[in-house]
């Protein structure tokens, strides 16, 4: 059964402080043990990824090989049905072209004092997409991960997978082939990210890291971040359903499951006005838990984390989403824009009935590697942004240097840091 929470009740506070800060999967032993993993990859390279890929994959990577090679990937696409390769390029495409529209644009201007300001944007070198891969296989991620790095124009685009008993889904290496990823190594988990952020015989260190996993994932991306970039830590998946009286208990039932159906940490939250709805969805859900060949996974994310929370009416709601930040957010409301345009942390928003979140999981064009575990209260979701950097670029000629000169000559000497102060002033008392 999932929590219940009613606003109107006096010890609300309380229990929604308690539910937010409720952990959904273990973080202390994680992080030590990532930390053991992530120095045995530093000390034995690639002898650490083939016994740790051992251990928690239970392949054998010192026969299989660590890297796919590029005719396993040219086997993977040929191998897959037409209408699938059809799909993935449908996919491919519309998220391509959304994504085009995040390229950024350099900027140069002169101002009064005719000092020459701007920026410009270079993609980084080489970048590193952890798909995951432990209990379901996410074709759908390698196109979330590679069109933006492709987009942002990275020369060097490395995919981590693992190789759970040594199976790699063909459609993972074909979506892989189609976005162009350039190298592909079956490794997975925190042994993935440090091989990749500190590089092994065989796999190059890479400069940033990208894409969802699950806690070993999050707790390695944490750990390597420094040495290399990370875009956020994206974990087990979260759904939020923001809705009304009218809307339909089934379809936020399927909604609800398709969240806790990818990890038993999931979450799956529904808030809405309407008591009868809130037994309905309930009712819903138990009914269509039975059908899902995930039902062991999505059964315990509903029981240990599902949540219902009545509220007197929706606007009331727009701050305990707010303060909650999920990774998604789906209103099905009458005025479903008007609630949507009042909300300010959510990592995406599906407006309306029609748009359930599994259309951005796809094909909507939208990114679905997304903040959670309400981070999306200070960052977003992935983009051609975390592909790229910016350079800023400042030009001054003597007429602008003699202009901005004294006061940076002054600034300098308040910070008694005369060095600075002189080469400014050696070449304005000339
Ligand atoms: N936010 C997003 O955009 C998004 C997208 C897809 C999936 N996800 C999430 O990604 C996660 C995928 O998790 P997954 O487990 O299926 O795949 P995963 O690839 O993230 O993790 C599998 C790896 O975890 C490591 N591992 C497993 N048990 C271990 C242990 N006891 N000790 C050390 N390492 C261990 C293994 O090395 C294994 O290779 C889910 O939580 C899912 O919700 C998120
Ligand atoms: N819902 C996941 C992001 O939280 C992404 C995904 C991939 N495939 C299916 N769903
Ligand atoms: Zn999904």
């Amino acid at each position: 059964m999932p929590i219940r929470l009613i606003t109107e009740q006096p010890d609300f506070p309380e229990r929604f402080t308690t539910f937010l800060g409720s952990k959904r999967e273990a973080s202390v032993d994680v992080q030590e043990q990532v930390a053991t993993i992530i120095a045995d990859v530093r000390a034995r390279g690639d002898d650490a990824l083939i016994d740790l890929s051992r251990t928690f994959d239970r392949v054998d990577l010192a026969k299989l090989g660590l890297r796919v090679t590029d005719a396993e990937l040219d086997a993977a696409l040929a191998s897959i049905p037409p209408e699938t390769r059809e799909a993935l390029a449908f996919a491919k495409a519309r998220i391509e072209s959304h994504h085009a529209r995040q390229k950024p644009a350099d900027d140069s201007y002169r101002d009064a004092a005719g000092v020459v300001l701007g920026h410009r944007w270079t993609s980084v070198d080489a970048v590193g997409l952890y798909v995951p891969g432990g209990t379901a296989a996410y074709p759908s991620s390698v196109l979330m991960n590679a069109v933006p790095a492709q987009v942002a124009g990275v020369p060097r685009i490395v995919m981590v997978v693992p190789a759970p008993d040594g199976e790699i889904a063909p459609l993972v290496l074909a979506a892989a082939r189609l976005a162009g990823v350039h190298e592909v190594y079956r490794v997975g988990g925190a042994q993935a990210v440090a091989a990749l952020a500190y590089g092994t015989q065989t796999i190059q260190p890479v400069d940033k890291i990208v894409g969802p996993g699950n806690a070993y994932v999050a707790a390695a991306k944490r750990q390597v971040f420094g040495k290399v970039g990370i875009d956020m830590v994206a974990g087990p998946s979260e759904v939020l359903i923001l809705a009304d009286g009218n809307a339909s208990a089934d379809w936020i039932a399927a909604d609800l499951l398709a969240q806790a159906e990818h990890d038993t940490a999931a979450q799956s939250i529904l808030i809405t006005d309407s008591h009868e709805l809130a037994d309905q969805v309930e009712k819903a859900v138990e009914g269509m838990l039975a059908t899902l060949p995930r039902v062991a996974i999505a059964s315990a994310s509903w029981r240990d984390h599902g949540a219902i929370i009545l509220v007197p009416d929706l606007a009331s709601a727009i701050p305990l989403v707010d303060r909650i930040a999920p990774e998604h957010l789906e209103i099905h409301a009458a005025n479903a824009d008007a609630l949507a345009a009042k909300v300010r942390h959510a990592g995406a928003i599906f407006v309306g009935a029609f748009t359930p979140e599994a259309i951005g999981d796809y094909v909507g064009g939208t990114n679905h590697v997304l903040p959670t575990a309400r981070s999306a209260r200070f960052s977003s979701g992935l983009s051609v942004l975390d592909f790229m950097k910016r350079t800023s670029i400042l030009k001054l000629d003597a007429g602008a240097l003699e202009q901005l000169g004294p006061a940076a000559v002054r600034l300098a000497a308040v910070e008694r840091l005369d060095a600075h102060g002189r080469s400014v002033s050696i070449r304005t008392n000339r």
